[in-house]
């Protein structure tokens, strides 16, 4: 590990039980890192650098701590940065074998890229290079880079140089807020054929309705399939990469849900956290971004689902 402090860089070893962070188990990494903050003092902020072909949706979870854990380090959200140039490239063309993402042989439809994992994870994406590309290819990989994933904030740069850190890269409680407001809740584009993100609205949910939100979230990431489907329609071979929820309740309250793969939480917000954007909430509005939900009708599943 680099740490930088007042301009100068001191390298530090942070041992791992089985040399790659995605691969120990869940807590090595971040007893390690709080091992090293003992060791060092406090840290204003971690920077994670994976290699290029990290899967982000395997890391995340390992930061995800359970408040309950007590933990001094929390997630607080994963930049992804694109190269205007190359990106398109790389989403059509898996060039070589090592880029193919290994999938389970139930899942259906073309392979992801690594690129699309970083993508759909990300709760920032930079796209760079911008200088090198003419308006037109800007544009498309935008839009590409938006029909992947609805909900990351997008800057575009070049030579990756961003006006401020704050809330661009770091301190983006991309984990602990919820912001969904802003994605469109009509017209996704489905400009790529394997990642996309679809909203779905929530009618004002009854408190003794909660639990069957749980119980249909908990079928969608933890099997892959929409509850209470036939046999025949088994097989959807969907997967969920991020989840984020923002649901009103009728006595007043508000639900934040926050997902990434299997992982998910739903937040109990009480009467205060509901219309802190100043509008009173009537209905809420799950965002999934994943693989293959293209066609499948998560809404009519959902309102079904919920009784
Ligand atoms: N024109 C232009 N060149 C850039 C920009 N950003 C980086 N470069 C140049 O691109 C070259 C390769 O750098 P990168 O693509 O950033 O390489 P990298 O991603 O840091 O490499 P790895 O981390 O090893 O994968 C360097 O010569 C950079 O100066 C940019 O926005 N515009």
């Amino acid at each position: 590990m680099t740490i930088s402090q007042e301009g100068s860089q001191v390298e530090e070893w942070l041992e791992l039980a089985n040399g790659c962070l995605c691969c120990s188990i869940k807590d090595t990494g971040v007893a390690a890192i709080e091992s090293l903050i003992t060791r060092r003092g406090t840290f204003d902020y971690i920077m994670l650098e994976t290699s290029g072909l990290a899967d982000p949706g395997n890391l995340a979870p390992l930061f995800w701590v359970d408040d309950g854990l007590g933990s001094s380090i929390y997630l607080d959200g994963i930049v992804t940065l694109v190269d205007a140039k190359n990106i398109l490239l790389n989403l059509d063309e898996p060039a070589a074998p090592e880029n193919i993402v290994a999938q389970e042989p139930s899942h259906k439809g073309p392979h992801l890229t690594t690129a699309h994992l970083q993508i759909s994870h990300a709760d920032v994406v930079i796209i760079n290079k911008c200088d090198v590309v003419d308006h037109e290819q800007l544009e498309k990989v935008r839009a590409r880079v938006k029909s992947i994933n609805g909900l990351a904030k997008i800057h575009e740069t070049r030579f990756g140089e961003i006006p401020q850190l704050e809330g661009v890269l770091l301190d983006l409680h991309a984990y602990d807020r919820v912001e969904v407001g802003e994605v469109e809740s009509k017209g996704h584009s489905h400009l790529d054929p394997n990642i996309s993100t679809l909203t779905i609205q929530v009618p004002l949910l009854h408190p003794n309705q909660r639990d069957r939100l749980e119980t249909w979230l908990r079928a969608l990431l933890w099997e892959s399939v929409l509850p209470s489907t036939t046999e025949e329609d088994g097989e959807q071979g969907f997967t969920i990469h991020r989840v984020k929820g923002q649901i009103a309740v009728s006595d007043g309250s508000s639900i934040l849900i926050q997902g990434v793969r299997d992982v998910f939480e739903m937040i109990d917000q009480g009467v205060e956290g509901r219309g802190s954007e100043g509008v009173e909430q009537r209905e809420g509005k799950i965002v999934l971004i994943g693989k293959g939900l293209v066609g499948l009708p998560f809404q009519e599943n959902l309102l079904g689902s919920l009784g």
